[in-house]
């Protein structure tokens, strides 16, 4: 049975931080601690408007991961040449608004392709692996193979804020299938957003999965148990999820 990799999203640390303009709690230390309990990568979102992750701790941790650097941003040329200049082992493409307390669906690559795809053409060239943070739907899964993205990650927001078990189900059942048809068609298979201790389980148990990137949870379990608990804690659940546990 294969691994299901943890990729600790560190934002929410950066929330923190930025609601008083203080220099501490310091996302450079969160992700240290997260690599040390086995986080076996780092995600930041460095939004456009910089209300958490700032372009300080972009330029640092580029320097300082031990592990690897999933940098998620929006399709703009100012992320784009950030991106270039750094080169993190991933580049995760994903939608923003301004007015959004967090991302609201997947990117409409579909709707999008040349752009996306010259995108994925110049960040590729620098050697970087591209993924596109969609929602589990065949069209955008399509289109994903169609502009050269190696890598998808399927927003699982559907799914953890479901109202009812019945719609929770559809919508696992839903992203399950589309990870089977995308991992047929080549794609590594990510997924992530909104998960938590009490949801994993059922996702990481999807066997075409190959990392979970989880965030605001774990962040929030750390101000409680601390950062290194609650990052073993949640790999604890991930590889009981997928072994049926
Ligand atoms: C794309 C996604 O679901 C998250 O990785 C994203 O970072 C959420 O945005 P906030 O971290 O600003 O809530
Ligand atoms: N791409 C999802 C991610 O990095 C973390 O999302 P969340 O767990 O903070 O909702």
């Amino acid at each position: 049975m294969s691994r299901i990799l943890l990729g600790v999203n560190i934002d929410h640390i950066a929330t923190l931080r930025q609601a008083r303009g203080t220099n501490y709690p310091d996302p450079v230390h969160a992700a240290a601690v997260a690599e040390h309990a086995g986080a076996e990568g780092i995600t930041i979102h460095l939004r456009e408007d910089r209300r958490h992750i700032i372009d300080r701790d972009v330029y640092t941790l580029a320097k300082t991961l031990k592990t690897r650097m999933n940098f998620e941003m929006a399709v703009t040329q100012e992320m784009l040449d950030i991106a270039c200049e750094i080169k993190p082992a991933y580049v995760c493409l994903v939608p923003e608004k301004r007015e959004e307390l967090t991302t609201e669906g997947g990117l409409d690559v579909a709707g999008q392709q040349d752009k996306i795809a010259a995108a994925v053409t110049r960040l590729s060239k620098e050697g970087i692996k591209v993924s596109l943070f969609i929602d589990a739907d065949k069209a955008q899964i399509d289109a994903a193979v169609a502009v050269g993205a190696p890598v998808i990650e399927i927003h699982t927001g559907c799914y953890a804020d479901a109202e009812t078990d019945a719609d929770a189900t559809t919508e696992l059942n839903r992203i399950s299938t589309m990870a089977t048809y995308a991992h047929s068609k080549g794609l590594v298979v990510n997924a992530g957003h909104g998960l938590h201790y009490h949801n994993v389980k059922p996702i990481a148990a999807i066997p075409e999965l190959y990392e979970l990137n989880i965030g605001h949870a774990i962040i929030a379990r750390a101000a409680i148990d601390g950062l290194a608990t609650a990052v073993r804690d949640m790999k604890q659940l991930m590889v009981e999820g997928r072994r049926g546990e």
